[in-house]
C-alpha cells in the first residue's frame, strides 16, 4: 500500500461542504432484533471495568441491548462466576452508569450478571472453556427467543493487551470461533481495541491474521475517542454553519491543538502500560485521528463511506513525525518504582508532539498534539486558535479567538472571541460562550463506549477505522519508533510535563493548562 501525502492538494481549501451532505432524517436508534453474545476478552482488566461495563448498563437502561442477551467474559486463569459477578457489580459501582446517572440499581446489575459466565481464554492447541460455553448459551438464547441459533449474534471484544490481539485472532479462528454455527460470516464481529499494532510490522502481521480468520466486515476496530459526542459534533459544528466552515483552513487558523493531559496514574495496569507508552496509547490511535477529524476535506456525504474517506485521506497527508524537531517525551519522577515497571524503563508516560498536514488546507499549520499521565489536571480539548491581522483595526492589540471543544463527558463548544469590557472606555477582553452538549434540550448523550457498542450491534462501522487509515497513521508515527526517539525528560507528578514541551506551543501555550 503506498500513501499519498499530496492526495488532498487538488481540493480547494475554501471548499465548505456540498449540498449532499445534508443530514440524513434522524431515526430513534432500536435494540437490535436478534439475541447477542457478547464475549468480552480481558474481562478482569482495566478497560472493561471502566468502561465496557457501564456501556452494557447504559445500553441496557435506555433499551438499546436486544431482548435476549448474555455476557461470556474471559480471562487466561479461571475465576469462579460468583467472583465474576462481584466483580462486574463492582465495576458499575466505581465506574457509574456510564450515562449520568448515579450509582447503578440492584435491577441493572441482575440485568448484567443474569446470563454471565466466566471461561478460560482460547490457546494454541487448548480451546479452554469458552466455545462449550459459548454454544451452549447460543442454544439457550435462541430458545428463549424461539429463533436459530444461526441468527443469535456473537461478539468477540479484545479488551487485552495490543501484543495479544494477533495469537488470540488466531486461535479464534482456529478454534471455529469466528463462523456462526451454519459457517456465515454475517453472525460473528470481533472488535480490536487500540492501538492496532505496536509498529508498522505488527499492525500489517496482524492485519493480515486477521484477514485470515475474518471477512472485513466482520472487523471493528475502535477508537473511543471517534465516539466521543464533541467529535461528532466537529462535523455539524463545521459543515453546519457557515462561520465556523469559513475558517476552517491555514488562512485562519494558526494553530489546531488536540490536548489531553490526564491526572491519572498508571499503576493498575503498570504491565500493559510500560510495554507501551503515552505515544503508542494516545497519539497513533486518538489523537491522530481527531486530528484528521479536524483536519479533513468536506466529504461528499454524511454516508460511512465518504466520511471513512475524508478521515484516511486527512491521515494520508500528515507529514512523518521529526522526533529531534518536532517531539518531547517525558516521563514521571517515580514512574521506575511502580510494581510491574521494568527497572530503568525508559517509557514515555508524557508526549508532545508538532503534526504537520501537508496539504493545501493546512499547509504551515501545526497541530498539536499532548497527553500524559499525573499532570496537573485533566482535560481533553480541541482548540483552533484563529490568527489575527495586524492590518486590521484592533492588529494584535486583541487576543485570538478560539473555537474550542472540550471531549471529556457529554464534551461541550467553547467560542472564545474579543469583546469590549462593558463600561466608559475601549478596554478589550476576551470573552467566551460555552454550551454544554449535556444541557441542549432533549438531548440525551451517549459516552463514547456505549455509542461505539451500540454501532458495532447494528454494523455500522463509520465510526471505527481501516487498515488504510492506520497504514496512513503508523508511516507518519514510525519515525519515532526508530533511533532519533527522544529520550523521555523527567517531570514531577502534578505538573504540566517537561518544561521544553512549552516551547513547541510557542507564541500562546498550551491551552487546557501551563
Ligand atoms: N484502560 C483504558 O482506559 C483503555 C484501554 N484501552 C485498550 O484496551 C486494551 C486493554 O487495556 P487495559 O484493560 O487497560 O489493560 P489491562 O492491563 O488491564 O489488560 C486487560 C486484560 O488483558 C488480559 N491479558 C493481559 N495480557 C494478556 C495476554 N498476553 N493474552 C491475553 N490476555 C491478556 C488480562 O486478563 P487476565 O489476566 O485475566 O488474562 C488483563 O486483565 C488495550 O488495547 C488498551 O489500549 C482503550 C481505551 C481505554
Ligand atoms: O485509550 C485510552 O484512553 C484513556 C482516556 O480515555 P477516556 O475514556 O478518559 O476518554 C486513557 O486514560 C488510556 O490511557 C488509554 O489507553
Amino acid at each position: 500500500m503506498t500513501s499519498n501525502p499530496d492526495r488532498n492538494d487538488d481540493r480547494d481549501p475554501s471548499a465548505t461542504g456540498g449540498t449532499d451532505l445534508a443530514a440524513a432524517e434522524p431515526t430513534a436508534p432500536e435494540a437490535p432484533a436478534h439475541p447477542l453474545v457478547l464475549v468480552l476478552h480481558g474481562a478482569r482488566g482495566d478497560l472493561a471495568r471502566r468502561s465496557v461495563y457501564p456501556a452494557l448498563a447504559t445500553l441496557h437502561r435506555r433499551g438499546l441491548l436486544p431482548e435476549h442477551w448474555a455476557l461470556l467474559g474471559t480471562g487466561r486463569e479461571d475465576m469462579p462466576n460468583e467472583e465474576f459477578h462481584q466483580l462486574v457489580a463492582q465495576s458499575l459501582r466505581e465506574f457509574g452508569g456510564d450515562d449520568g446517572t448515579d450509582e447503578p440499581d440492584d435491577a441493572v446489575v441482575a440485568a448484567l450478571t443474569r446470563h454471565t459466565v466466566f471461561c478460560s481464554e482460547v490457546g494454541d492447541e487448548d480451546p479452554g472453556t469458552l466455545p462449550a460455553a459459548l454454544e451452549h448459551v447460543r442454544g439457550v438464547l435462541a430458545e428463549a427467543a424461539d429463533g436459530d441459533a444461526a441468527d443469535v449474534v456473537v461478539v468477540h471484544y479484545l479488551a487485552i493487551p495490543p501484543a495479544a490481539f494477533e495469537p488470540l485472532a488466531r486461535n479464534l479462528h482456529r478454534h471455529g470461533l469466528t463462523r456462526g454455527p451454519d459457517g456465515s460470516a454475517d453472525t460473528v464481529r470481533v472488535v480490536f481495541e487500540k492501538p492496532y499494532g505496536t509498529d508498522p510490522d505488527s499492525f500489517r502481521r496482524l492485519d493480515a491474521v486477521v484477514h485470515d480468520a475474518l471477512e472485513e466486515s466482520q472487523v471493528f476496530r475502535i477508537d473511543h475517542f471517534l465516539g466521543k459526542e464533541a467529535v461528532q459534533n466537529l462535523h455539524v459544528l463545521r459543515f453546519g454553519n457557515e462561520l465556523f466552515a469559513n475558517a476552517w483552513d491555514s488562512r485562519h487558523v494558526e494553530q489546531v491543538q488536540i490536548d489531553v493531559p490526564e491526572t491519572l496514574d498508571v499503576a493498575q495496569r503498570a504491565e500493559f502500560y510500560d510495554a507501551t507508552g503515552a505515544a503508542l496509547d494516545m497519539v497513533v490511535s486518538h489523537l491522530f485521528q481527531v486530528a484528521a477529524q479536524v483536519a479533513m476535506e468536506p466529504p461528499k456525504g454524511m454516508d460511512v463511506a465518504n466520511l471513512v474517506q475524508a478521515r484516511e485521506d486527512a491521515i494520508a497527508c500528515f507529514r512523518p513525525l521529526d522526533p529531534t524537531d518536532d517531539v518531547v517525551l517525558g516521563q514521571f519522577e517515580g514512574y521506575r518504582d511502580i510494581e510491574g515497571v521494568e527497572d530503568g524503563s525508559t517509557t514515555d508516560t508524557f508526549i508532545a508532539a508538532r503534526l504537520w498536514v501537508d496539504n493545501n488546507r493546512w499547509r504551515g499549520v501545526p497541530f498539536l498534539l499532548r497527553t500524559g499521565k499525573r499532570m496537573a489536571a485533566s482535560a481533553q480539548r480541541v482548540t483552533l486558535v484563529l490568527r489575527r491581522d495586524p492590518e486590521r483595526l484592533f492588529g494584535d492589540r486583541v487576543e485570538p479567538g478560539l473555537i474550542s471543544l472540550s471531549l471529556k463527558g457529554d464534551g461541550a463548544i467553547e467560542v472564545t472571541t474579543s469583546i469590549k469590557k462593558p463600561g466608559p472606555n475601549l478596554e478589550i477582553v476576551a470573552g467566551t460562550a460555552r454550551l454544554d452538549l449535556g444541557d441542549v434540550e432533549g438531548g440525551e448523550p451517549l459516552a463514547a463506549y456505549a455509542s461505539l457498542l451500540q454501532d458495532v450491534l447494528v454494523g455500522d462501522r463509520t465510526l471505527f477505522t481501516t487498515p488504510e487509515g492506520l497504514e496512513h497513521a503508523w508511516r507518519a508515527f514510525e519515525p519515532l519508533l526508530g533511533d532519533d526517539r527522544p529520550d523521555p525528560l523527567p517531570y514531577a507528578p502534578g505538573s504540566w510535563g517537561p518544561a521544553e514541551a512549552a516551547a513547541l506551543a510557542a507564541p500562546h501555550g498550551w491551552f487546557a493548562g501551563d
